[in-house]
């Protein structure tokens, strides 16, 4: 489904946020990024909805490289997002948040006023049903949900475009563990319904190694391992997040590689 062939991404700055990545996400996995702060995970995620343009290399989406603005169109449609902070619009309706998923699809000036086909109002309600919320919340205001059904409604926005690709930042960053745990459910259950592939990233090793069919983990820009769940050993965890540990950036982070882990301290330290 997606190719990354020996992408580069170096920043005006100098920041080198990734270095030749080469992967292949077959279509329907569940691919969930883990790094520390910093090691390059939404930059490889953005570089799939078109926020982050490549400094080198290429990817190839649906067996199309994406090297002009009419590929990034290609590509951009059939991707979706669901972001850390749930980036609803406050204001609007949960059914109207929903149908801001199809922006770009639907006319724009239809958009813009608010005025969708009765079609796509039903399915939107459909979703907003399946991503366990009622009817009582469909004309409810955003701003008036918790956190964890917040992002019940991004994933209903992300998934009513019929996406290819779920692209998800961090998506229970901001959440506790009980509701993380059903909001990544939903995202696995969601994405797998639909045979669409999934991008993640986590700071949450335990979740990672629940729901990941495979776990891709990154540091200072760079691929330091691929595999599934089974392979990710306490000992290569150490690889991946243990300089940091000592490192003033960890305090960026989501957590402590302790906390992450869920472990205790003792061997958590040799670990790192
Ligand atoms: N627009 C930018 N300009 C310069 N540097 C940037 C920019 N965006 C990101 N970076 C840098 O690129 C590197 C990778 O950042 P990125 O956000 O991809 O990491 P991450 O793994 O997603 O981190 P986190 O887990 O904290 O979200 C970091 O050093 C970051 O400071």
């Amino acid at each position: 489904m997606i190719q990354f062939e020996a992408l580069t991404k170096q920043f005006a700055d100098g920041t080198l946020a990734m270095h030749n990545i080469n992967l292949e996400i077959p279509k329907g996995q569940f691919c969930v990024l883990l790094g520390p702060s910093g090691a390059g995970k939404s930059t490889l995620l953005r570089s799939l909805n078109g926020l982050v343009e490549p400094t080198s290399g290429r990817i190839i989406f649906a067996g199309r490289p994406i090297t002009g603005r009419q590929d990034l169109l290609f590509m951009r449609r059939r991707v979706a997002m669901v972001h850390q902070s749930f980036n609803l619009v406050p204001r609007l309706t949960v059914l109207t948040n929903v149908l801001c998923g199809l922006l770009g699809r639907a006319s724009l000036i239809k958009s813009l006023l608010g005025v969708f086909p009765r079609e796509q109002k039903h399915n939107a309600c459909r979703l907003i049903e399946s991503v366990g919320l009622s009817e009582e919340h469909v004309y409810r205001k955003a701003s008036g949900l918790s956190g964890g059904q917040q992002q019940r409604v991004g994933i209903a926005r992300a998934f009513i475009g019929d996406p290819e690709v779920v692209l998800a930042d961090e998506p229970v960053a901001s959440l506790d563990p009980r509701i993380s745990r059903d909001i990544m459910q939903l995202l696995r259950n969601a994405s797998q319904a639909r045979n669409a592939t999934v991008l993640c990233s986590l700071h949450q090793v335990d979740l990672a190694r629940e729901f990941a069919d495979r776990i891709v983990a990154m540091k200072t820009g760079r691929v330091v391992f691929d595999g599934s769940p089974s392979d990710l050993t306490d000992e290569v965890l150490g690889e991946i997040y243990g300089d940091e540990q000592s490192g003033s950036r960890q305090a960026e982070g989501a957590s402590t590689i302790k906390g992450m882990l869920g472990l205790g301290s003792n061997r958590l330290g040799e670990a790192a």
